[in-house]
């Protein structure tokens, strides 16, 4: 309610200016952004209620559990997404996510029909048709969603053929009677609670299973890493480029565990900024996992970006847009999960990769990255569906499952149906936080790792690429982190790679070598590439 106070003083003053009447570019796009107050633009009573409704959902999502018969309760943080991440047996995955989908994404169904009425309702009163609208304003481009169905139809050859074997693996380990290798793949068998990324079933599908890739989380666990260290781990990265450290306010006031107190709160890992230019925190409750490392690299992403700008105007203490936000600490995790980078910081033990190692590498970093973009894609097609009406609420669940199909070549493993609410089972839906940005940055963040890359001096596949140490990348990292929004992004983007268009060229380059195999392989299996079959074998 304060901070909408304060927008609403702000914002209601200046709607009293003309932008077009000013001539410095800073002024005009200052006002703009002032303009835009968001929900803080709803009437006082409409405004509670709004604020009364997100807290119901996000606080539903995070104390959600999934009870055994006889035994404990599950939360989704670290157990669910364990027994997903880690069982092989379809029954007790099944249980764990129909389960979760009955704690969470049904309970949130009539509130969620309320949330798009408001939030529709607030975007109007800020100029915009419906809130999808005011989302993808943040973009500045109005050519924005024909470049996103571009990007995608670019990089769907190399979705199709991961998705292709892929299947082809879990039809080997699952059977016949449970993976039709002419149709989608259930959505309970890929490792993740979304299926939003595959990474914890490389062992079903490793290329070469006779040169398994050594287990980071196992070494980790040996050399005895805690959570302060892993949190040590990504601040030394950022300062080996010659980036900001962290003050004390952040090891004094970060949440790095989940708390023992007994307090309740929502797990999902995220990074704040106190505006204050020195408070600045990161919540998660981490486990010393190899994910969880990659996670607090991409959060720490989030804090080095406020750390650069806190001394611009308030207003401009934002990413040049919320995919750059994104794609910081991504960018970083490229470099961190080299092979190069794992030796050099002793998380690996071979000296050497050969070619087939190599493919199961990449195959490792595929399952995570390629696997995303549809994902990533649809999250946020759904959405500005619902807000712009062409998706009514009385088919909420059956259009999620049409966009589930028709971009991730997935299904439900038990037929759903309108009393369930599936999308709010995932956090961003539940907590109202847009998601086209994470498909961007996964563009973007290739985009700036080939030009840092090029920017240390890195010879060679843009996959062995490790940027540690490197004062040139950070010199030009640095220069447009500290712009935060106070430029047009196209001109951001041009100061580090020389283009003013996001392209998905250097994920293409990257993945090249995979792709090549790929293809042999599915042609030599004879794959069909797709899900002509549209539906998985319960529904007939
Ligand atoms: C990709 C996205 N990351 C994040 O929220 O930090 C997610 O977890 O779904
Ligand atoms: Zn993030």
């Amino acid at each position: 309610m304060e901070r909408s106070q304060h927008m609403l003083f702000f914002g209601t003053r200046a709607r009293l200016f003309k932008i077009a009447r000013f001539q410095d570019p800073v002024v005009k796009r200052m006002l703009s952004k002032l303009q835009n107050i968001d929900k803080a633009a709803l009437p006082k009573d409409e405004l509670r209620e709004y604020n009364k409704i997100l807290a119901y959902m996000e606080t539903t999502y995070s104390m959600a559990q999934v009870c055994l018969n006889e035994g404990p309760c599950l939360p989704l943080e670290p157990d669910l997404e364990e027994v997903m991440a880690t069982s092989r047996d379809q029954k007790e995955l099944l249980w764990a996510w129909q389960g979760w989908r009955d704690a969470v994404g049904r309970q949130l169904r009539i509130t969620f029909e309320r949330y798009v009425q408001l939030s529709n309702k607030a975007a109007k009163l800020n100029g915009y048709v419906d809130m999808g609208a005011l989302w993808r304003s943040k973009y500045e481009s109005d050519t924005l969603e024909q470049d996103l169905e571009q990007l995608y139809r670019e990089l769907q050859p190399l979705y199709l053929n991961l998705h292709a074997y892929v299947r082809r693996a879990l039809h080997r380990h699952y059977g016949p009677e449970f993976i039709d290798l002419r149709g989608p793949i259930p959505a309970h068998l890929l490792g993740n609670m979304w299926a939003q990324s595959w990474v914890n079933i490389l062992d079903l599908v490793l290329p070469f299973p006779k040169k398994p890739p050594e287990d980071i989380t196992k070494i980790m666990r040996g050399q005895h890493w805690k959570p302060k260290k892993m949190f040590i781990e990504a601040e030394r990265f950022y300062t080996s480029l010659g980036l900001l450290p962290t003050p004390p306010e952040f090891w004094k006031n970060s949440m790095m565990e989940r708390p023992t107190d007994g307090r309740e709160l929502e797990c999902h890992a995220s990074a704040w900024d106190f505006y204050n230019s020195k408070d600045f925190r990161i919540k998660k409750c981490t486990e010393v996992t190899i994910e969880d490392l990659l996670s607090i690299f991409h959060q720490m992403g989030h804090i080095q970006y406020f750390l650069q700008y806190r001394n611009l105007s308030v207003i401009f203490r934002a990413g040049a847009n919320p995919a750059f936000e994104e794609a910081v600490g991504s960018v970083i995790t490229l470099s961190v999960f080299s092979h190069k980078h794992l030796l050099n910081r002793g998380l690996v033990s071979h000296q050497h990769q050969d070619s087939e190692e190599e493919v199961n590498f990449l195959m490792g970093i595929a399952l995570d990255k390629i696997a995303f973009i549809p994902f990533a894609y649809l999250m946020d097609l759904f959405r500005w569906k619902v807000f712009d009406g062409t998706i009514q609420k009385d088919v909420y669940n059956q259009e999620w499952w049409n966009l589930r199909l028709k971009y991730q070549g997935l299904c439900p493993p038990v037929p759903r149906t309108e009393e369930d609410f599936d999308p709010g089972a995932k956090f961003h839906i539940s907590a109202s936080v847009p998601y086209i940005r994470y498909f961007l940055s996964l563009v973007l963040q290739f985009q700036l790792h080939e030009a840092l890359c090029k920017a240390s001096g890195h010879m060679g596949p843009l996959h062995r690429c490790d940027i540690y140490n490197s004062k040139m990348a950070g010199k030009l990292l640095e220069d447009v982190l500290k712009l935060g929004s106070s430029k047009p992004w196209p001109e951001v983007l041009e100061k580090i790679t020389g283009q003013t268009e996001v392209s998905a060229k250097a994920l293409m380059t990257y993945f090249k070598p995979l792709l090549n195999w790929l293809v042999t392989e599915n042609v030599r299996q004879g794959e069909i590439l797709g899900w002509p079959d549209f539906s998985c074998y319960f529904e007939e």
